[in-house]
This record gives structure tokens, sequence and C-alpha cells, in this order.
């Protein structure tokens, strides 16, 4: 199927769009009129120049206040559409949106709205124009799909069909079984937007929050089955207005944009993907730093023993029970210091799980860095977290194992299974991108996201795993562009006895994050402590939650540039993260911040 997106979906000028929609893949593109007027070339320069970027213009959009008015307006809207349709044939495009009416001046009549529309398609089939007929979920008097293809139907004109917009459909609950009954060559035109599901009102949630299909709560991919079932054969449009993809750089939101199209083309049965390949485990979490010193008394506080160094880099390799992090000293560092880079994920098939990213426009990265190095499939996440696919220890795969060289050190056991899960802080404008491609790429579930309180924002944090929680990353974002390095990337590790880990660590010289008096007694008077138990944690830092599964019991360590651990006791299966927590968490971390000027 050919792909199409909406130039208003993207930042910037007309001409960076453009390329940004090809570098991505798209086959063609929507105008949106307020892109060509701002945009300095001539209608035959951007023709030409679409033209050589192979990309088809398969709408120009919108056209307003058309139909259903005073004879004397009327006259006039055919007047601007005169003026359009000139503009349009300059531009070789030929099919454009009407949308339904908001003007105060249109009057509620079927009958009127279907002769004008006629009448319009009758001036449009002269240029050799199609228009294709959309309601806004807002439209004055016609706000439902089913309503504009009645009156389409009533016109009977050959040059008019309707356009059907997921979102407007979706938002007003309408039921997308009744596409069934519009005959497929009668939609022009179709365009795809998901949301995320907010009780708003329909034009704000419209014009600031849709978002690429997949990332919200409309079942989208229903909706194209019902299309696709009419035998409708035009192109797959993404149309999203969104307050964050505006400022963002079109090149990565053109990327996104395509990706969700083909993972939504794959749950309708409409492109050919490799399977996704689901991770199994953790095989490490890989951290660079400027200075191993820092980390390495982290580490060794917290019971991990240097079992190893990579044959031909200053990388160390940390372990205890199943956990190990990668300490590299040898990459260029950037400003925030440490940060976790990489994650080691072990993979039934690696090298299919990199053919199924590479299919879904993840960035490859070379499988060897050096003539002697194992080679390893590996790709790039959207917050450029290097994602390995890992086979260790099976003979017959490479295995990232053999390009370390043992220590005479062996790996410690003292209260550390594994790792619990991974919280990965994402660029303010990649969060949805990030959550999308963890799904589509990975493979993995995407649980519902949840809002923290920062002291000085808003965070969001969305949790993705395996169907045996061996994989846990949470996606985390500050609200704002702003600071992040106090929303920092956490590795946190999973004990039987949090208590015990925590004593352990801190008689081994570690410092916990404290946490003030007020908890405990809030503590207290949700929840019943046995003799001591609370003031154990208290002592500790250790927090405290429930849930209707079981218990979780955890505590930080200090950061290092912009990576602390966790210690987490996951008790009777218990499922989240803490996040009743954090908030408390964040605050104390701010604290820690100020006290110690870092
Ligand atoms: O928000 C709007 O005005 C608007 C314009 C054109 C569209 O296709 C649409 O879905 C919404
Ligand atoms: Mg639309």
């Amino acid at each position: 199927m050919r792909t199409s997106i909406a130039t208003v979906s993207l930042s910037g000028s007309l001409t960076g769009k453009l390329d940004a929609a090809v570098r991505a893949g798209f086959d063609g593109v929507e105008i949106f009129e307020n892109d060509l007027l701002a945009c300095p070339l001539t209608p035959e320069d951007i023709r030409a120049r679409c033209a050589d970027l192979g990309l088809r213009i398969d709408l120009y959009q919108p056209m307003r206040d058309i139909e259903a008015v005073p004879e004397a307006e009327f006259a006039r809207n055919l007047r601007r559409a005169r003026h359009k349709f000139e503009l349009m044939r300059r531009l070789g495009a030929d099919t454009v949106l009407v949308c339904s009416s908001v003007s105060p001046q249109a009057v509620d009549d079927d009958a009127l709205a279907a002769e004008q529309l006629s009448r319009l398609a009758d001036l449009a089939a002269e240029s050799g124009i199609r228009v294709a007929y959309e309601a806004l979920a807002w439209g004055r008097h016609v706000s439902t799909y089913d309503h504009a293809w009645r009156i389409v139907e009533t016109a009977g004109h050959p040059a008019l069909g309707t356009c059907l917009d997921s979102f407007h459909i979706l938002s007003r609950g309408s039921d997308p079984k009744g596409i069934a009954d519009i005959p497929g060559e009668k939609i022009f035109f179709l365009q795809l937007a998901d949301a995320p599901l907010l009780a708003m009102d329909v034009l704000q949630w419209s014009r600031h929050y849709r978002c690429f299909p997949g990332q919200g709560g409309f079942d989208v991919a229903g909706l194209v089955r019902q299309v696709l079932a009419t035998g409708y054969d035009g192109p797959l449009s993404l149309e999203v207005f969104n307050d964050v993809f505006r400022q963002a750089d079109a090149g990565p939101t053109a990327v996104d944009a395509r990706r969700s199209l083909l993972v939504l083309q794959e749950t309708v049965g409409r492109a050919p993907l490799p399977d996704p390949v689901v991770p199994t485990g953790v095989a490490f979490a890989e951290l660079v730093t400027p200075d191993a010193e820092p980390l390495a008394a982290l580490l060794g506080a917290l019971g991990f023993t240097r079992t190893a160094r990579h044959h031909g880099k200053p990388v160390a390799l940390w372990e205890q029970g199943d956990a190990r992090v990668l300490v590299n000293t040898g990459t260029a560092v950037r400003r925030d210091g440490t940060r976790l880079a990489a994650v080691g994920l072990e993979s039934p098939d690696p090298a299919a799980a990199a053919r199924r990213a590479e299919a879904l426009l993840a960035p490859v990265l070379p499988r060897r860095r050096a003539p002697q190095d194992v080679p390893l499939d590996a790709v790039a996440a959207p917050d450029g977290t290097e994602l390995f696919f890992c086979a260790t220890g099976r003979p017959e795969l490479p295995d990232w194992r053999t390009d370390f060289e043992n220590t005479d050190v062996s790996p410690a056991q003292d209260g550390i299974r594994g790792i619990d899960h991974l919280a990965l802080t994402q660029p303010w404008h990649h969060f949805d991108e990030a959550a999308l491609f963890h799904r589509g790429v990975l493979g993995l579930h995407a649980q519902e996201s949840v809002d923290v309180a920062d002291p000085y924002g808003l965070m969001r944090s969305r949790a993705v795993t395996n169907p045996d929680g061996s994989v846990r990353i949470a996606l985390t974002v500050g609200a704002a562009p702003t600071d992040d390095t106090v929303h920092a990337q956490h590795i946190a590790l999973a004990t039987d006895d949090v208590v015990a880990a925590a004593r352990r660590f801190r008689e081994a010289g570690g410092s916990l994050l404290a946490v003030p008096a007020n908890y405990f007694d809030d503590l207290a008077a949700r929840f019943e402590f046995a003799d001591g138990e609370l003031e154990t944690y208290r002592d500790l830092g250790i927090l405290y939650d429930r849930d209707d599964h079981g218990v979780f019991r955890h505590c930080y360590t200090r950061t290092v540039g912009r990576v602390f651990f966790e210690l987490v006791q996951r008790d009777g299966g218990y499922r989240g993260y803490g996040a009743a927590n954090a908030p408390v968490r964040l605050a104390a971390q701010h604290t820690a911040r100020a006290l110690t000027g870092g």
C-alpha cells in the first residue's frame, strides 16, 4: 500500500518536511495550505521538487466553510475555489479536502449541502480535480462520517467522494462498522491519527494531542480493516496535529511516523515484516563513564566483583548473581558524564531480531567495533541507547562474553539475584516514539503510562516488559525539555531481602538516599507493620508499596553522573515499579543534589 503524510505532522519548512518524508520512505504527502503559503517557492517549484524526490502530492488541504450557505456566500466560495483549483493545477495535485463547515452562516440543510458540493465538484472536474468531503468532529451541522457520506451519496457526483479521518470518527465514539456501507471507490482519501484517551473538548484534543497510530488509545487498526474491506486502494496517510512534534526535528518524527504505519500495516495483514523476536532476559547493562572510580566504589559496595575485562578496550565486567554491569571508560562521554549507554538483551535469534529492527527503520550498528571483536547484532533505540541482541553461552552463536578475559576473581553472590528493571530517561519529544519502538521493534508489551509528580515538573513513566518479566524497561520523561539530570537513568537490582542488602551496602561504605520521616508516618497510617519493621525502613530509607498481587520494597543509592542504582525486593507477584513512591524519591534526590552541589 502507498503511504503518505500530511505536512502539518512535521516541523520546519515545507522543503525540510518533504526531505524528511522521503528519507523516511513515504510515497506521498498531503500539502497543508499554511505550509504552502509560508513557502518561498512557486507552486511549480514545489511540484518539481516533489517530482525530483519521487513524492506524489496526494492531497491539497483544507478548503473550509464551503457548503450549506446562502447563495451569495456560496458564489464567493466558488470564486475562492476557482483560485485554489488553479493553484492545484500548478502544483499537480488532483484531490482537495473539503472539511465540513464550522461557519455560523451554514444552515442545517443536507439537500442544500449536497447541491452546493455537487456544484463545487462540477467546477473541480473541469480541472480534473476530485473533492474529498470530510466531517470534522466539531463541524457545525455535519460532524460524523456517516452524515458526510449521506450528503456525498445524495449529491451523486463522480468528482465528489468522502475523506475518512480516524481521529474524527473514533474521538466521537462513532462505530466504524458503518464504513462497510460506503463503496470503496467513493472513499477518496483516508487520514490516520491516534490520540490518548482524554476527556476534553474535541477540537482542542484534535489540534494538540493527535499522535501516530499505536501511540494512543484508539483502535486505528480496526478502522483500517473496515476501510480496506470496502476495496479502498488509496494511500494510508498520517495527519497528526501535535504540540510536541511541532517542536521536534522533522527527520526523526518522519521515521517514527513511518514505523507506526509499518506496525499498523502488519497488524492488518498488509506488511510482510520479519516476526518479532521477543527478548528473554537482560544479558548486561553498559555504563559509559569518564572515571571508573566512583562506579567501582559503588558496585563494590553493592557486592559486585570485577570478573573480566574486554580484550581490546577499557571495559570491565562487574558481576553478581545474574546481574552484569559493564563499565566502559573508553568511549567519548557527553557533557552529562556517566550514563547508561547500552543494554544487552538475550535473544532467541539475534540475527532475526536485528532484521526486524532494520525493517522497522531502527539504525543498525556495525557488528564489529574492532577486527578481533566477536560480531554482534545491535541497533540504536530512539534515545541513542545501543541495544545488543545477545546469545550468551550458546556455542553455535557469537557470544559477547568471548571478548572478555576473566580476571582471577569469581562472580560474587551477595544478595543480588539479577537486574529487576532498567529505567531509561527519554528525550522529551521522543517518549511516544520510544514506547512504540520497544513494542513494535522488540515485541515487548507496553503497560499504561503513569504520571509522577516531581518537585519541579510532572514526569511520565511507561514500562515495557516481556511475558515472564525477565525484561523490564521503564521509559521515563520529564514534562518539559529542561534539565533531565535528576530524571536520571537507573539500574534496579533484584534481591530477596532488601533489608539485608541495604545493610550490607551501608556497612561496605555505601550511602543510601535519605527519605523524610513524614513518608514513614504516612506509611504507618496506610499499612500495618510488624514491631520494628517500619523503624528498619526508616533507618535505611526503604520505600514500601503494595498492589493486588504483592509487596514492593526498594531503596536507592546516590547518583553518579546520570546513573543510580535501586535495590528492589519484589514479593508475591507485585507488578509495578513503586510509582506511588516516586514523588518522594524524586524530591529526596533533589535534596541530595542540593546538599552535594552536584
Ligand atoms: O483541525 C482542522 O481544522 C482540520 C483540518 C483538516 C483536517 O483534515 C482535519 O482533520 C482537521
Ligand atoms: Mg483530517
